[in-house]
């Protein structure tokens, strides 16, 4: 029961387990593939918004290097360009080094030079430029994409460059938290110096993440999928591609948790309804090993008492219903059927005289001991054949055994059902008569040793007994002086010339 048990229970464990661990890796490569996919959507989106901001500014810059010097043109083009497209949260224009035009318009800053990281790069490269974000004096985190301008013989002007605040609501972001969905799955821009760009906690916008392989890939270029441990220490899928115009790098994530959460409730789900049909399996295994084991059990108990005779009755009740049972209830009968034959044959010889075949004074006396647990008088007849040596001496051994026997028929003839005949000695027999006094034991005695002396046995002709005669409880209760007794009065009938019976005195 218990090797069935088992193997239910571990494959059953088993089943749940292999099926949870693949269709973890399945929803695990799901989550990879599509975060990746996820990524590569938005960073060509991004591409292509980078692209056409700059196209936007490129289609400014020419307009401009047209009438450079007419500020009504630079204000309206920093204006429209702001206002149009949406694409900047602000427009600054530069010539000569310093501020020729602003939208939103800031008079202050007219004819400034700009200290700001951007503007510095976009005055020393000289050529389309999208900035690493930095600090700016107004303390907003901002992108600068900016455009030269020259001039017809194409000396250097200056540029005309769009910002991007990344903590305010900015073109970039609302393209991203378009594409955010929920289920714990955001996700992050990074630019080349690692900086998040893009977060949907504003907070973290600016932060310098240090120490992350999937940012240290995509900033390098590389497209494919990762889990990692984010900030908060929690396992993430991601799925990460670069965004070639600007070196920047879009992390789309999902936490490992609640990807699987789904599979958790699943798998719970499928052990809750399996659980009745595995209660229903487990009771009919339990049913079936106990039929199985019952015969098996009750053989094995009477393997132990074979030699009860009631044993082979018990067998005989097993019901053994499969094959090897009933092969083993019928070894085990005929076992039973021989030994118990073997032991009968050796009870008896062990308690039968050989040559007589009657009770030998082993068998006498636990015959006796019974009558007297019943309470139940008798009387002990002792006969012993006169002068038989005679008959040994002349007839020879075998003739005197043969004698033996024919006095041996003569008692079982005359005795009843209940009497015990037994031979005690060489030509001793004792002759126990149940529910006899005194009186009627010596009748029965007599018509015994009559009939003794008128029967003929051949070759040999007729012999005479005689007969002691004691009972129990008339002349002891201590069936030893019982014995005794009968000896005595053997003795005397001996004493006084054979052929006769004679009842023991009462003491
Ligand atoms: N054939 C045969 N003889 C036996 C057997 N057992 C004992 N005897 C003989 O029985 C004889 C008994 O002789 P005794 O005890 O002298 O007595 P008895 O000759 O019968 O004379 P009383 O008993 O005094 O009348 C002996 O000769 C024994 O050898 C037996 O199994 N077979």
């Amino acid at each position: 029961m218990l090797l069935a048990f088992s193997a239910a229970l571990s494959t059953l464990v088993g089943s749940f387990y292999s099926t949870y661990q693949v269709q973890k890796e399945q929803l695990t490569s799901y989550t990879l593939k599509s975060n990746l996919a996820y990524a590569q959507k938005l960073a060509s989106a991004t591409d292509n918004f980078l692209k056409s901001a700059l196209q936007q500014l490129e289609y400014s810059a020419k307009i401009i290097e047209q009438s450079p010097s007419n500020s009504k043109l630079l204000n309206d083009e920093a204006i429209r360009l702001n206002h149009q497209t949406d694409s900047f949260n602000s427009v600054v224009i530069n010539l000569h080094g310093v501020v020729a035009a602003t939208s939103p318009h800031f008079e202050s800053l007219i004819g400034q030079q700009i200290q700001s990281p951007g503007a510095i790069e976009a005055l020393k490269e000289k050529r389309p430029l999208i900035s690493e974000p930095y600090l700016s004096a107004a303390d907003n985190l901002i992108v600068f994409i900016s455009h030269p301008l020259f001039d017809f013989e194409g000396k250097y002007l200056g540029y005309i460059g769009g910002s991007l605040y990344l903590k305010e609501k900015n073109i970039l972001n609302e393209l991203l938290e378009q594409h955010y969905y929920k289920g714990g799955s955001y996700l992050y821009v990074v630019s080349s110096n690692k900086r998040i760009l893009y977060h949907p906690e504003p907070a973290r916008i600016g932060n310098v993440i240090a120490n992350n392989a999937v940012i240290d890939a995509v900033i390098d270029g590389e497209i494919g999928t990762s889990t990692v441990i984010n900030s908060l220490n929690k396992p993430m899928l991601a799925g990460y591609a670069p965004i070639t115009l600007s070196k920047w790098g879009i992390v789309a994530q999902r936490p490992l948790e609640s990807t699987l959460s789904s599979l958790d409730t699943l798998t719970i789900e499928v052990i809750e309804q399996t659980i009745p049909m595995a209660l229903v399996t487990f009771i009919f295994i339990g049913l079936f090993a106990h039929f199985i084991a019952r015969p098996l059990k009750r053989l094995a108990d009477n393997a132990n008492t074979l030699d009860d005779p009631k044993s082979l009755e018990k067998l005989k009740s097993v019901k053994s219903w499969y094959f090897e049972s009933q092969k083993l209830k019928l070894a085990m009968l005929r076992e039973v059927t021989l030994l118990q034959a073997q032991i009968g044959v050796l009870r008896h010889d062990s308690q039968t005289d050989p040559l007589t075949d009657t009770h030998n004074r082993r068998s006498l006396n636990g015959l006796l001991n019974q009558l007297m647990l019943k309470q139940t008088p008798f009387a002990i007849l002792e006969i012993d054949i006169d002068f038989f040596k005679r008959v040994n001496d002349t007839f020879g051994h075998d003739k005197g055994d043969e004698t033996l026997v024919s006095l041996t028929n003569i008692i079982k003839k005359l005795s009843r059902r209940d009497d015990i005949v037994s031979r005690i000695g060489g030509e001793e027999f004792v002759l126990v008569l149940p529910n006899e006094n005194s009186q009627s034991a010596y009748k029965i005695a007599e018509r015994l040793r009559k009939t003794v002396e008128s029967t003929e046995i051949n070759t040999i002709g007729t012999i005479t007994i005689s007969i002691g005669i004691a009972t129990w409880p008339e002349h002891s209760t201590d069936i030893a002086q019982v014995y005794k007794c009968a000896d005595k009065a053997l003795y005397h009938a001996k004493e006084h010339g054979r052929n006769r019976c004679v009842v023991a005195d009462i003491s």
